[in-house]
């Protein structure tokens, strides 16, 4: 069986430490790179706690690309250097699995342009657990009968962006499924700005930053004398690897870029 090569970006941080452990146990996927820049030079299994695998985190994905004959890179980085790190393996045939949040819709299309021109396929999923992902569809079907519509979203306190990149895909797909309203009182005041969250095409996004949590998500939509809640909650970041495993294997197949793992899901 031919193994699938895979480098991790971003791998000495929270996901990444998650994705070597996971890619160390499946049969058909190799580590065969580590990108970090603090642990440079360290022994990746080390760093994550799990033995000497003989492979060292190098400090740049130039030289992991160069280095490895990689099929896929896996990149849980922060949204100032995904985009160059997947410009970088798409234009030298590697294909990105991203759960990077912080890309616009902007990065998003001229990714997909260079995936396109360079036939090399991606996947860039917001996030990664499928019930979050089954949480989005069902939020997207929800819209449609009930339009009035707040997202509230709660993260762990080291989180460096807001809101999260699952909200705002949340919001977009809801968007698809609504026509744009502004909703609330017509001459509601915030008293303390931002009292009200983030304004997406008339509905709210509400972001939530506490030590303890994870990463959480409830869609509430209001109808006349009802509620709907639609909630996910991922309690550990081991949610997440069914999902990373998943886009490895899918996109060895693809030729272009998929935006949100339902693209690839049989649902
Ligand atoms: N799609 C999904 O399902 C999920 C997505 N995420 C997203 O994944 C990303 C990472 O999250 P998390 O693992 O918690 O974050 P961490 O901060 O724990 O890890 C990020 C890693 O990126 C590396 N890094 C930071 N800045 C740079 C840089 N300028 N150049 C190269 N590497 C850099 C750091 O390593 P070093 O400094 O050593 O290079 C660090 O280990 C976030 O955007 C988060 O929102 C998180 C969970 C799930
Ligand atoms: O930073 C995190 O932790 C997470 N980030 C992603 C996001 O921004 O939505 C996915 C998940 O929520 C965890």
């Amino acid at each position: 069986m031919m193994k699938i090569r895979v480098i991790v970006a971003g791998a000495s941080g929270r996901m990444g430490q998650e994705v070597v452990k996971m890619l160390v146990k499946e049969e058909n996927m190799e580590l065969v790179g580590a990108i970090s820049r603090s642990q440079a030079g360290k022994d990746a299994g080390e760093v994550v706690g799990i033995g000497y695998l003989g492979i060292p985190f190098v400090s740049s994905t130039l030289e992991a690309l160069s280095k490895t004959k990689a099929n896929v890179l896996v990149d849980f980085t922060t949204p100032e250097v995904v985009k160059e790190n997947m410009e970088l393996a798409m234009q030298t045939g590697v294909r990105p699995v991203v759960g990077t949040s912080g890309l616009s819709q902007k990065d998003v299309a001229s990714l997909a342009k260079t995936s396109k021109k360079t036939g090399t396929g991606a996947i860039i999923a917001p996030n990664f657990a499928i019930g979050a992902v089954l949480m989005m569809v069902f939020a997207q079907k929800a819209a449609k009968y009930l339009p009035h519509v707040e997202i509230i979203e709660s993260h762990h306190d080291r989180k460096l962006d807001a809101p999260s990149g699952t909200s705002l895909k949340t919001a977009e797909m809801i968007n698809e499924n609504r026509a744009e309203m502004r909703q609330g009182h017509p001459e509601e005041k915030e008293l303390i700005d931002g009292a009200r969250g983030a304004y997406f095409n008339g509905f709210r996004i509400h972001s939530v930053r506490l030590p303890g949590l994870v990463a959480h998500q409830e869609v509430l939509f209001g109808g006349n004398g009802q509620l709907l809640t639609v909630r996910h909650d991922s309690f550990n970041r081991e949610s997440f690897m069914p999902g990373v495993k998943l886009a490895v294997e899918k996109v060895m197949n693809l030729d272009r870029l998929v935006y949100g793992l339902e693209n690839i899901l049989d649902l």
